[in-house]
């Protein structure tokens, strides 16, 4: 079932949790609701599910408007972080129980929720464990047993909220390929929430970057890591170097470091402008080549198993950045704390302050430079 958010604005009392957002989630696809605590994801989620009614805006299912139906009528299946498992019933008894529930003219039969029943437990790798209770659980095992029993009504999409947000980092990485595998198997159009960029990049189809309220770019994997929209997008999505300076004359100048850019409309004029790099881009050099390169000196190296990241000063602008490089060329330049580098500053993307509209919260634009 495809997901159609229009235009979705959402306040508790007098806060406006959510802005004017719009969403388009195909069907079957696994879309990642990512963003930092606060950011309105679980709202989002939770007015998908009909569990908040928006003030404006429309929530469609395939095309058509379910705004106001009720959360049974929505037909979604939701799962939350903390496993909302009955204690006093088994495993069996939890993922029969939307079944069992139902009235006597949709209930199925006894042999058919014991059928639907076990072999969701083998779809989510449980089979044998029907006569437990949850307390016999490990934590990545009862999550499961919530996605079975969300599952076992035939959801016509699955909403999953932080699901394996309480876990440890092992199950989560293995509960992450294993939802993928599902997610394969089942074709079902699934949305969850994270605050994890790993996870969100590791397993969506699509992910929706949010901050503040608002959805700030939707792309897959690789188009947000690739070409973040802004700098918010840029930053959260892992490790990111900041150079500030100025650009005149279609020319950046970060320090010592000059780039060219194709920005014609930022001739004729001068306007502060940061450069953001990650820093597995930044190369290091016992000698500069060209005029790219600055000086730096190493503040402290630390040793991550198969990459080495290192503390950097620049010094021309005492600016302080990180640079990550592989063991392999950490030992073939032999570099030590203290001692003085060349660095050369690879794929910046530029952001200046909107120079035609000069409104007052800054809008950012990314400059095309060519090096
Ligand atoms: N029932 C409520 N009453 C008042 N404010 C609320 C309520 N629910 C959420 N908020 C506020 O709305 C904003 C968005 O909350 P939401 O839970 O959607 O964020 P989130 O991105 O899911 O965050 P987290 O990752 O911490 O769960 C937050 O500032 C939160 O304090």
């Amino acid at each position: 079932m495809s997901i159609e958010v229009v235009n979705i604005t959402k306040s508790y009392k007098n806060f406006t949790a959510l802005h004017n957002v719009s969403l388009q989630i195909p069907e079957g696809e696994l879309v990642a609701l990512l963003g930092p605590s606060g950011s309105g994801k679980t709202t989002l989620l939770r007015l998908i599910a009909g569990l908040e009614q928006p003030e404006e805006g429309a929530i469609l299912f395939h095309g058509e408007d379910n705004t106001n139906r009720d959360v049974r009528e929505r037909q979604g299946g939701v799962v939350f972080q903390h496993y909302a498992l009955f204690r006093h019933m088994t495993i069996f008894d939890n993922i029969a129980f939307g079944l069992a529930v139902r009235n006597r003219k949709t209930r199925p039969t006894k042999q058919e929720i014991k059928e639907r029943v076990h072999s969701l437990l083998r779809l989510v790798q449980l089979d044998g464990l029907a006569h437990r209770y949850p307390s016999q659980l490990s934590g990545g095992q009862r999550q499961r047993v919530a996605l079975a029993r969300a599952l076992a009504v035939e959801p016509k999409f699955l909403l999953l909220d932080e699901p394996f947000g309480a876990l440890d980092t092992k199950v989560r990485q293995e509960l992450r390929r294993w939802l993928r595998h599902l997610h394969e198997k089942l074709g079902l159009t699934i949305l969850f929430v994270t605050h994890d960029q790993e996870e969100a990049m590791e397993l969506a189809d699509q992910v929706v970057v949010m901050n503040e309220g608002r959805v700030e770019q939707v792309g897959s994997p690789e188009e947000i890591y690739n070409h973040p929209a802004n700098p918010f997008v840029y930053s959260f999505l892992g490790r990111v170097n900041l150079f500030r300076g100025r650009v005149r004359d279609g020319k950046v100048r970060l320090g010592e470091a000059e780039f060219d850019t194709e920005w014609e409309n930022l001739r004729g004029g001068e306007w502060p402008a940061v450069g953001y790099m990650r820093p597995h881009d930044v190369e290091i050099a016992l000698a500069a080549q060209d005029s790219k390169f600055v000086q730096a000196q190493i503040q402290h190296i630390s040793l991550l198993g198969p990459i080495i990241r290192l503390d950097l000063k620049r010094l021309d602008t005492g600016e302080l950045f990180e640079a990550e490089l592989t063991r392999q060329r950490f030992c073939e330049l032999d570099l030590q704390e203290k001692s003085t580098v060349f660095v050369k500053l690879n794929n910046l993307a530029f952001y200046v302050e909107d120079a035609e509209e000069k409104v007052p919260l800054p809008t950012f634009i990314p400059i095309q430079a060519s090096f």
